[in-house]
């Protein structure tokens, strides 16, 4: 589980990634659920972005809303642009895929 803080004074954001990877814990990952822990009018920027199909989508802003994806999907957050954004990641592990 991770609490993440972006922030725009500090040039808040997340380049394109996906959550497997080749550590201990990264390399067993099955999916990645990310929950808004900010309101989304409460700051600019900040936009998580999914890229299942070469078509980047944003998921939902709203407080609390919950978004569950594969690990494997690409996914960024966009550039903060005013104030900050708190959000809340948890994944779920299994036998690693093959
Ligand atoms: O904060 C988010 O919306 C996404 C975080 C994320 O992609 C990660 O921690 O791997
Ligand atoms: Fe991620």
């Amino acid at each position: 589980m991770q609490i993440a803080w972006y922030d725009a004074d500090h040039g808040g954001h997340f380049d394109w990634h996906v959550d497997i990877g080749d550590g201990q814990f990264a390399i067993r990952r099955k999916l990645t659920l990310v929950v808004q822990l900010s309101d989304g009018d409460s700051y600019a920027g900040g936009d998580l972005e999914l890229n299942a199909d070469g078509r980047p989508k944003s998921v939902s802003r709203k407080l609390g809303a919950a978004t569950l994806f594969p690990s494997f999907t690409p996914h960024r957050v966009t550039p903060m642009t005013r104030s900050s954004r708190y959000s809340m990641t948890a994944w779920v592990h299994g036998p690693a895929f093959r």
